[in-house]
């Protein structure tokens, strides 16, 4: 382990009064010179829901506008990014001494999953914190994480209706929908791998957050569950047939396509390359027929997926706005 005097403290006090406490490596240069960010941004970006109580889970977030599938639901600005090298004594005592008393005040007003004979401050960072992958030009300080003051209030659930991604140019955390969220509805995340078993995810979610999850697909009836964890497994043969490279001998036509698409759509799949596969068969198939309609919709889809997982369209607005540009397209036009 690193000593602690290898990180130096940074807070910032930005305009709008938020408050950021970040350990940086004990170079010269500061937080905002190194990753080329003013955080001069306001806090909170983007507020498109509450924080209220959400039955036998505490309190939770809920959407206060529908909100469409790849939208921002909440942007927020952490108040705390360590390492998680770093001693939890060392966190403790300047949390203590430097954050303002607001600030301190909700950050211990978290939710600590753990047993007692965890520190408070590890408890603390252990439930909520999100792990920033990547700090640009560090690769020996370990994994660092972040607090967010509300999205660190979003609950569990295995089939999430959100995603969150971190994004340095601004230095936030945001909250993205996987898919239409309704007015009122509870903004879901998974803090685990969504296509284990429920067995598995039981045990996951009560070894590592000491929680029973309440949510719809837990609470399904033995049966409803049985065939849940069918669909989950299935998903889970695809991906390894994606990645093994088998994908196009075992898949090539369009109803196993459709089918595939209706099981990512009730799992609200997002990951980009299973969505590039499925949609992109499909699409393909639907250009060489010359059915426009079903080719957008698909392309559709496979835009919104990828804006979800990634945040570009990944090429897929081109095939929407024209998939008569396609190549698939053109070289039909060009056999008739
Ligand atoms: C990161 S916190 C989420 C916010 C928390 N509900 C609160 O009141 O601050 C994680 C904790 O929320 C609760 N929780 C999250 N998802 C849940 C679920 N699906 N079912 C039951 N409890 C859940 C558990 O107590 C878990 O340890």
């Amino acid at each position: 382990m690193l000593a602690d005097r290898n990180f130096r403290l940074q807070f910032f006090i930005p305009p709008d009064k938020s408050f950021l406490l970040a350990y940086w490596p004990n170079d010269q240069k500061s937080l905002p010179e190194r990753l080329g960010v003013s955080l001069t941004l306001s806090a909170v970006l983007e507020c498109r829901y509450q924080i209220r109580t959400a039955p036998g889970k505490g309190v939770g977030m809920f959407a206060m506008e529908d909100i469409a599938p790849g939208a921002i639901v909440a942007r927020e600005r952490p108040i705390l990014v360590a390492p998680l090298m770093l001693s939890w004594d060392s966190i403790e005592r300047d949390i203590s001494s430097n954050m303002p008393e607001h600030v301190r005040e909700a950050f211990f007003a978290l939710h600590n999953c753990k047993p007692p004979s965890f520190a408070r401050v590890h408890g603390i960072i252990n439930t909520n914190a999100i792990n920033i992958d990547d700090m640009p030009g560090q690769t020996d300080f370990g994994p660092y994480v972040a607090v967010l003051k509300d999205i660190c209030r979003a609950n569990h659930s295995c089939n999430p209706n959100a995603i969150y991604r971190w994004d340095f140019a601004t230095f936030t955390g945001a909250l993205h929908a996987r898919r239409a969220i309704a007015a009122g509805e509870e903004v879901s995340i998974s803090y685990i791998g969504a296509h284990m078993p429920y067995a598995e995810r039981h045990e996951r979610l009560r070894d590592k957050y000491f929680f029973v999850c309440k949510c719809p697909v837990c609470n399904l009836p033995p049966a409803a569950r049985a065939e849940d964890d069918r669909a989950r497994q299935e998903l889970t043969f695809v991906r390894g047939l994606l990645e093994a490279g088998f994908y196009d001998e075992f898949a090539p036509d369009v109803p196993k396509q459709l089918a595939m698409a209706k099981m990512l759509e009730d799992a609200s799949d997002c990951n980009v390359s299973t969505w590039r596969a499925v949609a992109g068969k499909l699409v393909r198939a639907y250009c060489t027929l010359g059915e426009r309609a079903e080719a957008v919709k698909w392309a559709r889809r496979a835009m919104e997926m990828t804006l979800v997982d990634t945040g570009t369209d990944g090429g897929w607005a081109a095939v929407v706005a024209a998939p008569e540009n396609t190549d698939v397209w053109r070289s039909k036009v060009v056999d008739k």
